[in-house]
C-alpha cells in the first residue's frame, strides 16, 4: 500500500464521507446554500490562503530533492495565485472588496487551522509538513470532482466547483501525491504524519462547518 493511501484510509476516509454529506457542500450543488455563508467562506478562505502560501514555502524549504523544492515553491506562488484570482472575482460578484476581507479578520476556525499548519510546517520534519498540507490539496480535488458531476444552478457556486473539479487542479494534486509516496519515513515519524494528516482533514470539515454556521469569536 502506498503511503498516501495509508494516510487516506486512516485519516480521511471517514471525514471525507462526512464532508460530502455536509449541508454546506450539498447546498452548493442544489443551490440552497445562502450567499451569506458562501461569503463568509470565501472571506475566511482569503485569510487561510495567505497562511497556506507561507506554509507551502516552508515545505519547499524543507524538501530534500530539487524537484520537490521547485514544485512546492511553484505551488506557493502559482496554485495560490489561481485561487486568489477566483476569490477576487467571487468576492466582486458578492459585492465585497479586499478591504472588507481585512476588516472581517480571521475567524476562530480559520485561525486555529492556519496556526496548526504553520506550526507543523515550521517545526516538523519534511514528511510531517507534507502530511499536514496534503488534505488541503486532496480533499478539495476529490470534493471538486464529486461536485462537478452535478455542478450547481448558482453561477457563483458553479464557478467555484469548476476550479477544484478541473483537470489542472487534478494534475497539481497528482504531483503532490507522487512526492508523498516517495517520502522516506521512520516509524515514529510515520505516526506523527498520520496525526497531522488526520488533524488537517478534520480542520477541512470544520472550515466548511464554520462557514455554514458563520462562526464568530464568542467574545470580543
Ligand atoms: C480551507 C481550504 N483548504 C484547502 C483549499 C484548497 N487549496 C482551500 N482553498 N481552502
Amino acid at each position: 500500500m502506498t503511503f498516501s493511501s495509508e494516510l487516506w484510509d486512516r485519516g480521511a476516509a471517514s471525514v471525507y464521507e462526512q464532508i460530502v454529506r455536509h449541508p454546506f457542500i450539498t447546498g452548493l450543488t442544489d443551490g440552497t446554500l445562502d450567499h451569506d455563508a458562501f461569503q463568509y467562506f470565501i472571506t475566511q478562505d482569503s485569510h487561510y490562503l495567505r497562511a497556506y502560501s507561507r506554509a507551502l514555502s516552508l515545505v519547499a524549504g524543507r524538501a530534500t530533492d530539487e524537484d520537490a523544492v521547485s514544485m512546492f515553491a511553484l505551488h506557493a506562488a502559482n496554485a495560490i495565485a489561481v485561487e486568489r484570482e477566483l476569490h477576487t472575482s467571487l468576492l466582486g460578484s458578492l459585492g465585497l472588496t479586499p478591504a472588507d476581507v481585512d476588516a472581517a479578520g480571521s475567524g476562530p476556525t480559520t485561525t486555529a487551522y492556519m496556526s496548526y499548519l504553520t506550526a507543523v510546517c515550521a517545526t516538523g520534519t519534511y514528511a510531517e509538513a507534507v502530511a499536514a498540507v496534503l488534505p488541503c490539496y486532496w480533499i478539495y480535488r476529490d470534493v471538486g470532482r464529486e461536485l462537478l458531476k452535478r455542478s450547481s444552478p448558482d453561477p457563483l457556486y458553479a464557478k467555484w466547483i469548476a476550479t477544484y473539479g478541473s483537470e489542472e487542479f487534478d494534475a497539481v494534486v497528482e504531483q503532490v501525491l507522487a512526492v508523498t509516496d516517495t517520502l522516506d519515513v521512520g516509524t515514529a515519524e510515520r505516526e506523527r504524519c498520520h496525526q497531522h494528516f488526520a488533524t488537517t482533514c478534520r480542520y477541512e470539515w470544520m472550515f466548511w462547518d464554520a462557514a455554514y454556521h458563520k462562526l464568530d469569536w464568542p467574545v470580543r
